[in-house]
């Protein structure tokens, strides 16, 4: 075999503040997070929501230290997973690729390329696929090997999605254990599965599989803890005016508790790594919401990060897909048509969910013509003479 590697594809956060305005624009400016149905609308939207949401953003990051821990723990678990793999006779490198902060992808494969790696395993640190996940970093490796014949000379091989994986699945079972042992009627206790949404439309137009393999991996994950505690599934994280996967976790929390429950184990489920998702999103806002809902117990689950049962798990991914024939890029899923952006209600008079949709289309258009102005010197304001 000749030299090998496995690039760990992962989302990437900011580190410092400052970047986290950057850092919004790189995710809204991805066709597969902003499904337009006008490419040439991508970049003058990623700045307009980059630029409205970045301080709400950064509050966010603010709590959890200024920001992400996302880096350190994926390049953590890229050593620990590069130690499992060494063996006598062959020394794997593990790099990471993250999609819209440092390391970017494109920088992980000029190492790669200087490494001369011959073989590659491409691994996204995602349990379950989505189109906007793993697909988007597929298509950006996509675009990558489609302009540089010298990675065409890689044999790579990807793999999709491993929620199914028995040791990933035993990993997140035995957290699971842990944290209820804490609580105080571990027989009963809820557990609480909280993933991140994505848009309705994704996965009913788009064909994204997200839903369905979330499902199976909270199935497997209960049948692994051999428990008959009731369980429950729901989706955070809602970004704009769409309707995303329901139910959402802040709505089936309070749904629990005005049922009576009183303890919760939350397990973040689609999460591999501490984030902003977990550390502020869950801790602070959930927690918040189910203190002050009647929920006496609020335990999180922590996500697997190093944990050795976890790295087992990855380990083994990786020896079966070369052992395995290859997948390519173009056998993962890819969106089947542009979904809707907007809410397909008719329009209401009132502050309605239209009338908001209709403002941002209206602030858009105005957007674009200003933008037009001043590019190309021609439009309303200069014939009016403001500028
Ligand atoms: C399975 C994981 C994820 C899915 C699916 C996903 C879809 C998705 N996300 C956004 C918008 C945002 N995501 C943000 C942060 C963020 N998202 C994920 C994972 C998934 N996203 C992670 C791991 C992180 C955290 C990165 C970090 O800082 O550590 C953010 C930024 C934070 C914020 O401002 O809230 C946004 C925005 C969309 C629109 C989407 C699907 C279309
Ligand atoms: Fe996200
Ligand atoms: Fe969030």
């Amino acid at each position: 075999m000749g030299r090998v590697g496995v690039l760990l594809l992962n989302l990437g956060g900011p580190e410092r503040p400052q970047d986290v305005r950057p850092f919004l624009y790189n995710l809204f400016s991805d066709p597969e997070i902003l499904r337009l149905p006008a490419p040439w609308l991508q970049a003058p939207l990623a700045w307009l929501i980059s630029t409205l949401r970045f301080q709400k953003s950064r509050k966010n990051y603010q709590k959890i230290g200024g920001g992400s821990p996302l880096r350190q723990i994926t390049e953590a678990q890229a050593l620990a997973l590069q130690r499992r793999l060494q063996t006598q006779e062959q020394s794997i490198k593990v790099y990471v690729g993250m999609r819209y902060w440092h390391p970017f992808t494109q920088e992980a494969i000029s190492q790669i390329k200087r490494d001369n790696i011959e073989r590659l395993v491409i691994l996204p640190l995602y349990p379950q696929f989505s189109i906007s996940t793993s697909g988007s970093s597929f298509r950006e490796l996509e675009r990558l090997w489609q302009e540089d014949p010298q990675l065409q000379d890689i044999q790579y091989t990807v793999v999709p999605s491993w929620y199914h994986n028995p040791t990933y699945i035993r990993a997140m079972a035995a957290l699971i254990e842990k944290t209820m042992a804490q609580v105080d009627d571990p027989q009963n206790v809820h557990v609480f599965f909280s993933a991140h949404g994505v848009p309705v439309s994704y996965v009913e137009e788009a064909g994204d599989p997200y839903q369905r393999e979330i499902e199976g991996c909270a199935q497997l994950i209960m049948q692994a803890l051999k428990r008959s505690n009731p369980y429950t599934l729901a989706y955070q994280s809602r970004v704009g005016p769409v309707e995303w996967l329901q139910p959402y976790t802040n709505e089936a929390i309070q749904e629990l508790a005005d049922q009576g429950t009183k303890e919760l184990v939350v397990v973040p489920i689609s999460f591999v790594s501490e984030h902003i998702e977990t550390l502020e999103e869950i801790d602070i806002e959930y927690r918040e919401v189910a203190l002050e809902a009647g929920i006496k117990t609020f335990a999180r689950v922590p996500a697997p990060d190093t944990d050795p049962v976890f790295i087992q798990a990855l380990e083994e991914i990786v020896t079966q897909s070369l052992e395995e024939p290859p997948t390519f890029f173009s056998e993962t899923v890819r969106p089947q048509k542009s979904v809707k952006l907007y809410p397909q209600e008719r329009w209401t008079w009132g502050i309605t969910t239209s009338a908001e949709v209709w403002n941002g289309r209206l602030a858009m258009l105005g957007l674009v013509a200003v933008l037009v102005e001043v590019w190309m010197g021609l439009g309303p304001f200069h014939l009016l003479g403001f500028m």
